[in-house]
């Protein structure tokens, strides 16, 4: 199975989002966590085999140079597999803050490639994600009036991509409209065409519907890198199959059965995170930690196993969340500064989520992207097998922890929510589908 798309994602979340969005659209996809490292990158090739390949990393919020190195790497490793189009994954709300990473990473690929132009589309109308002249909505809210202005690490004040998207590049931005996306792949094509000509490196592409993403796909056949969301993937698997590459794939999205006690480990504190908590409080043992009255990781994750205690079970979830509402992360920002708050929860979280596993916990979900991050590193996964969505960007995976000869594959079944996604009953729902 040769290689055909090999996708680098900013996060975790992002990352299963969009290598659900490719499994639901006939490619094999396994998602990895971090570049393999340089000196596993020899013959025999470590990478799968996939028709897509998403590495994961969690270079969203880091420094820019580190995002760049990392998301660099991992392009070298996805080209030398054999990808023949890049794919950089960013957030569907556009997460950034004006010093990167998305502007930077963008330009080092885009370098890399020796091209000189990329579509940027983070559209996602499952989940409410639209572009409408270069401005970016969440359901009916402009994404600075949809909770994101509050988010704890990127927050979003500005809706107009153009504008944000060329604060993080030295190159230009340019805007493909409603009017001609409306018109079809043709169009689009032509559009960015021009614009490519007359010196722009980047285009933000409006699309407001899922017709409007195919179209965009099916006109970005041939270039080299596409930049966006899950949403602008879901035409590039019939770019593959026009071409005789990708053959049917009705297995794409088995796993093997799952086992194990039932637990979430919330980190995100987005109005969707918060209001599935919400929800779960009235069906499931809910643990909110007061991270301002304990602000040590060690501590907080004690008392969340120690409450655990005869608490978990096979059917029904616990439910152990550091989220909370702006005002209450405002006050541990300004206690600690915005990265070490960040931080300190998520050292909190990954050693709540050790403890889980070490208890017994075969189905985990995570909610909130860095949270995923911080936990699935913790727990030492390197590969996730994707499987059925639960809901809209989110699917159970699976990830291998080896398994006696002859016998089924033994892993840990895990639903990394990205913090917006997702239903008021999530948390409960989730369980239902595994
Ligand atoms: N109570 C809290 N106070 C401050 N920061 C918090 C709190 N709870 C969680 N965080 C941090 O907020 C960030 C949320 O980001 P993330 O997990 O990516 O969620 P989302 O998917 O909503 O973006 C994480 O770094 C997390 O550690
Ligand atoms: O595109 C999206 O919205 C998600 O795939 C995503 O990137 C999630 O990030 P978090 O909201 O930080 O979980």
């Amino acid at each position: 199975m040769p290689l055909l798309l090999g996708c680098i994602a900013d996060d975790f979340t992002g990352a299963t989002d969009l290598a659900s969005m490719l499994v639901k659209n006939g490619m094999a996809t396994v998602q990895v966590i971090g570049v393999p490292p340089a000196a596993e990158r020899q013959e025999p090739f470590p990478l799968p085999e996939a028709d897509a390949i998403v590495i994961a990393l969690k270079s969203r919020t880091t420094p820019a140079n580190e995002a760049i190195a990392e998301s660099l790497a991992a392009a070298e490793a996805l080209l030398a597999a054999g990808a023949t189009q890049l794919f950089f994954k960013y957030c569907s709300t556009f997460d950034s803050t004006d010093a990167g990473n998305i502007g930077p990473v963008a330009d080092a690929l885009l370098k890399r490639l020796g091209a000189g132009f990329a579509l940027a589309c983070p559209a996602f109308p499952a989940n409410g994600r639209s572009i409408y002249q270069g401005h970016l909505f969440a359901g009916a809210h402009l994404l600075n009036e949809s909770g994101m202005e509050n988010h704890p690490l990127t927050p979003m004040r500005d809706p107009n991509l153009v504008r944000v998207l060329g604060r993080q590049t030295e190159g230009s931005v340019g805007l493909v409209p409603f009017s001609v996306v409306e018109q079809g792949a043709t169009a689009i094509r032509q559009a960015m065409t021009r614009l490519a000509e007359g010196g722009r490196r980047y285009a933000i592409v409006d699309a407001v519907t899922d017709a409007h993403l195919v179209a965009i796909g099916e006109a970005a056949a041939k270039h080299p890198l596409i930049t966006g969301g899950s949403g602008i993937a879901m035409g590039l698997p019939a770019n593959f199959r026009a071409q005789g590459l990708l053959p049917p794939r009705p297995d794409a999205a088995a796993l093997p059965a799952a086992r194990g006690l039932c637990a979430v480990v919330a980190g995100s504190c987005s109005r969707a995170t918060l209001g599935q908590i919400g929800f779960a409080r009235d069906h499931a043992p809910v643990l909110e930690l007061d991270v301002l009255a304990t602000p040590d990781a060690a501590a907080l994750a004690a008392q969340a196993l120690a409450w655990s205690e005869g608490k978990l079970n096979a059917e029904r979830p616990v439910v152990i969340a550091a989220s909370a509402p702006p005002e209450k992360v405002a006050a541990l920002q300004a206690k600690l500064g915005r990265d070490a708050a960040g931080a300190l929860v998520e050292h909190a979280l990954a050693a709540v989520a050790q403890g889980l596993v070490a208890r017994g916990v075969g189905r985990l979900v995570v909610a909130g992207g860095e949270t995923s991050g911080a936990v699935v590193s913790a727990l030492g996964v390197r590969m996730l097998r994707i499987g059925a969505e639960i809901d809209p960007g989110v699917p159970w995976t699976f990830a291998e922890t080896g398994s006696a000869e002859g016998a089924e594959p033994a892993g840990i079944h895990l639903a990394l929510k990205s913090g917006n996604f997702g239903g008021r009953d999530f948390f409960l729902k989730a369980f239902q589908h595994v």
